[in-house]
């Protein structure tokens, strides 16, 4: 379970999108959300876009794994497609905020690798939010006002990496990726390769 969490802006969905076009073996969690849907989303492939309504009956089904208010809106993870996908032996990838990152962690411990995405600077932020051009003034204002916030638990995550240049930061989480599989833990079918190898000698 891979967590992606960064102050809005800052380029996670970006990176996020980038590796899920590139890798087959992680299926990206798509989340539920209040907000109203950005020029150029797709409802069911960014996001699913529901009502309060069903949002709250969902909740209260306890469909999700997690959820969170952020910025006035609800977004949550709902459980059945991230355990259908852990099941048929796939990486899950998560755009969540930091309260979603705390929530899988304790739903999931070791299982969980995150990180934090920072902006290089609070200008570089601002700007990247402008220049996105999906939000008024004031929801930009908002989310900048926001990004304290969600950088004060930079220190939860297991990494850290400075979006500077998109190729160099989707590298940067390819590499993680890449040495997270090959932690021996994770390994279940290892012990039998050992075995069998050791049998050969
Ligand atoms: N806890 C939680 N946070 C989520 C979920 N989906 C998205 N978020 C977070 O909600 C925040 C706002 O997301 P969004 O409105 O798409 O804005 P963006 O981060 O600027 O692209 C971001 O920090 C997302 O990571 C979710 O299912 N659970
Ligand atoms: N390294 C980067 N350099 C310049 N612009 C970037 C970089 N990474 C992302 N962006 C741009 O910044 C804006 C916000 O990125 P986005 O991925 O939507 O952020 P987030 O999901 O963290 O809110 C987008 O217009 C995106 O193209």
């Amino acid at each position: 379970m891979l967590v992606l969490s960064s102050p809005s802006g800052a380029g996670k969905t970006t990176i996020a999108r980038r590796i899920l076009d590139e890798d087959e073996g992680i299926a990206p969690s798509i989340s539920h959300t209040t907000r109203a849907k950005r020029k150029g989303e797709t409802n069911g492939k960014d996001y699913h876009f529901v009502g309060k309504d069903t949002f709250s009956q969902m909740r209260d089904a306890g469909d999700f794994l997690e959820w969170a208010v952020v910025f006035d809106n609800y977004y949550g993870t709902t459980r059945a497609p991230v355990e259908q996908a852990l099941a048929q032996g796939r990486d899950v990838l998560f755009d969540v905020d930091w309260q979603g990152a705390a929530a899988l962690r304790d739903a999931a411990g070791e299982d969980v690798v995150s990180v934090f995405v920072l902006p290089p600077s609070a200008g570089a932020l601002e700007d990247r939010l402008k220049t996105r051009a999906q939000d008024s003034e004031d929801v930009v204002a908002r989310r900048m006002r926001g990004a304290s916030n969600e950088i004060q638990h930079w220190v939860e995550y297991d990494y850290v990496l400075v979006n500077f240049d998109v190729d160099k930061s989707v590298e940067a989480v390819r590499a993680i990726l890449a040495a997270e599989r090959l932690r021996r833990a994770r390994f279940t079918g290892l012990k039998g390769f050992v075995q069998s190898l050791l049998a050969q000698l």
